[in-house]
């Protein structure tokens, strides 16, 4: 096993499609990868030790997830073992009776009952066995969406930092695994109890026979046992290694049938180039498969060989004990009978317990994360935040986003202190990176301040409860969601506490032109919107920018944030939206405009320029634009102002 545990952690040979196209194996770094050694490196014996513990956690899962159900499996595994035990003897008593001396007639009489016994246990383990099946059927979807359900109702009750944390991330990628882990460890667990009872049965009749058939047993299963074993782990070794070979060619197959690239692979004639490329690198996988299979083939003789000596051994020391007179013919023949289906029973079970271990890896993750989640949770509760604040304040307010190397970790926001006035509309300016969208989010609760501290009318936002902070604030961002949903979802997202209000939908969207928008789809606001789904249509940058704007606006909360909301608008509806925004303040809302166009915020009540992170100027338009300003504000501004010039002469 040494040698192929050693193997499972070295990435195989690139082949050389694999070279030329991603310069190396394409290695990823997903959260299951660290699994790798514990499985590996786990021996059987460690594995059983840890056995009570993982049926446990699953049955606490099945227990969530559906106690009837799981008290029918256990039940049904139960019967079906008591079943099979009490097969074993009433077969005991049939060949006692045939075999006994006396006329036919006579025997086959005395054997009436056992033959009926037989039949019984027959009956009652193929019900149990069904009930079983059913059982196990219908727990193990409820399982995986009770696991899945349990991460995902933490997960999205976690700080914003932490969903950006790699490690968290990694974690998230392990346990998205561990939900249908948890739906096979129902059928491994459900199988483990199975062959334990009827191992347990089996071993439990030998004894009674005689006690030196159950090494016997033993004996007999160990090769099939070692086999199976074995085949298994030089599956999941050979997996691992190829892994990420297997997705280099997955990635080269779905490049080929995504719609984003199709235009170039057309127009280029790139697809006969990949195509090539994915058949070289699947006839290496398949050479692997076929090394793979001629592995477990040779396995499989060995340990038939080694079977067939066992069961010699044991059918020799059977019928020593038969001519020395210590068995009687009907008990070694119910000893034969017990030692197959002990055999068969042992052989299953070291395998469900390899698997159910295997699997357990990617639950305990889940049980992590759960724990993390929790941990990294947004606070609940909090004072309340005040209803019509007049000013919030940014007092020295500095921030670093968490995570990143040494170099990374510089601040992006220094010693901030700005006033943001309710009821207007605050515009943020400078360049790229200057720490605008950084100071919305931490306005919005998103994020938390390093130093200093954001005041609602002399609050700490700190001690505000953060549900409620959040209900105040609608977000139209550079990167909204472009939700793969109807176009009137896409609207209505906006505000989930209610169910959709069709008249507040068609508002909105009369509002940013979303209207126009809906009208121009194939079946109006029931259009499915995103490439890749039945009946599903795609829209341009700047309708989906529309489709935002009106989400946010069908939010109707006190504070709107817009982060270049017009980037990808034309001309004239840039200014329809710039005018809607002014709007907004005479309703008493408060607007958070980012914006390179400065032009469009000469209307801004206030204008804070950021440089690097600093807070550089802030004034209105007319302040800023003094004509002995010779402020960063200016500067950009006359820059604008030029190149527009510029090509207006040209
Ligand atoms: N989630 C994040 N994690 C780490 N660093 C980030 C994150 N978001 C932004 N940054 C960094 O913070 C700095 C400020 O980014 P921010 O998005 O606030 O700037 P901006 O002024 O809005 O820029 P732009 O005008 O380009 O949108 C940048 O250097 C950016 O790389």
């Amino acid at each position: 096993m040494s040698g192929a545990r050693a193997a499972g952690r070295v990435p195989h040979q690139a082949c050389a499609s694999e070279q030329l196209l991603f310069g190396g194996p394409l290695l990823d770094d997903a959260g299951w990868n660290q699994h790798e050694d514990a499985f590996l490196e786990m021996s059987l014996w460690a594995m059983a030790a840890r056995l009570p513990r993982l049926v446990a956690s699953t049955v606490r899962l099945a227990w969530r997830a559906d106690r009837r159900a799981l008290w029918t499996v256990g039940a049904a595994e139960a019967v079906r073992g008591a079943g099979q035990a009490a097969g074993l003897v009433a077969v005991n008593h049939l060949l006692t009776a045939v075999l006994a001396a006396g006329p036919l007639g006579a025997r086959l009489h005395a054997a009436a009952p056992a033959l009926l016994g037989v039949a019984v246990t027959g009956a009652v383990g193929a019900l149990a066995a069904a009930a079983s099946t059913s059982g196990t059927g219908r727990l193990e979807p409820k399982v995986e969406r009770t696991a899945t359900e349990m991460y995902l109702e933490r997960v999205i009750r976690v700080e914003l930092s932490a969903v950006e944390d790699e490690e968290f991330h990694r974690l998230l990628d392990s346990a998205q695994y561990g939900a249908a882990s948890a739906r096979r460890m129902v059928r491994y667990c459900a199988g483990v109890v199975g062959s334990l009872v009827s191992f347990a049965a089996a071993a439990g009749v030998l004894t009674v026979l005689h006690p030196v058939l159950l090494p016997l047993l033993v004996l007999m299963t160990l090769p099939r046992s070692w086999a199976s074993l074995r085949n298994a782990r030089s599956r999941y070794v050979s997996f691992r290694r190829w892994v990420q070979h297997a997705r280099a060619g997955r990635l080269i197959g779905q490049t080929l049938i995504r719609t984003e690239p199709a235009p170039e692979i057309r127009v280029h004639g790139v697809g006969p180039f990949l195509l090539e490329h994915y058949r070289r690198m699947a006839e290496s996988s398949e050479a692997e498969q076929t090394r793979l299979a001629r592995g477990a083939a040779r396995v499989q003789l060995v340990a038939a060989a080694l079977t067939g000596a066992a069961a010699l051994v044991t059918y020799a020391a059977l019928g020593g004990l038969l001519l020395t007179g210590v068995l009687a013919l009907s008990v070694a023949g119910t000893a034969v009978l017990a030692t197959r289906s002990g055999a068969t029973g042992l052989a299953a079970l070291v395998l469900q317990v390899n698997c159910l271990y295997e699997e357990a890896c990617y639950v305990q993750d889940l049980e992590l994360l759960c724990r993390e989640a929790e941990a990294r949770a947004i606070p609940v509760g909090g004072l309340p935040v005040p209803e019509r604040p007049e000013l919030i304040r940014f007092e020295n307010v500095s921030f670093t986003y968490p995570g990143g190397g040494e170099r990374e970790r510089r601040p992006v926001l220094r010693d901030v202190t700005l006033d943001i006035p309710v009821g207007k509309v605050v515009a943020l300016v400078g360049e790229n990176g200057s720490g605008k969208s950084t100071l919305v989010k931490l306005l919005a609760g998103l994020y938390r301040p390093g130093s200093g501290a954001i005041r609602w009318d002399g609050v700490d936002a700190a001690a505000l409860d953060r549900a409620q902070l959040s209900a105040r604030f609608a977000m139209v961002s550079q990167d909204f969601h472009r939700w793969p949903l109807t176009a009137r979802m896409n609207v209505a997202i906006g505000r989930t506490d209610t169910p959709p209000d069709e008249e507040r939908i068609l508002a909105a969207a009369r509002h940013s032109g979303a209207d126009k928008v809906a009208e121009g789809l194939p079946r109006g606001w029931d259009t499915l919107l995103g490439r890749g789904y039945k009946n599903g249509h795609e829209i341009s940058g700047g309708q989906w920018q529309r489709l935002g704007i009106a989400r946010a606006r069908y939010r109707d909360a006190p504070f709107l944030i817009v982060d270049e909301p017009t980037s990808a608008l034309d001309a004239r509806a840039e200014l329809e939206v710039f005018e809607q925004i002014r709007r907004l303040t005479d309703a008493g809302r408060t607007v958070l405009l980012i914006t390179h166009r400065l032009a469009s915020v000469r209307n801004a009540d206030l204008i804070h320029v950021l440089e690097r992170g600093r807070l550089r100027e802030s004034g209105t338009f007319e302040e800023l634009m003094r004509a002995s300003s010779a402020g960063v504000f200016r500067g950009l501004y006359e820059l604008q102002r030029a190149q527009y010039a510029a090509a207006d002469c040209a």
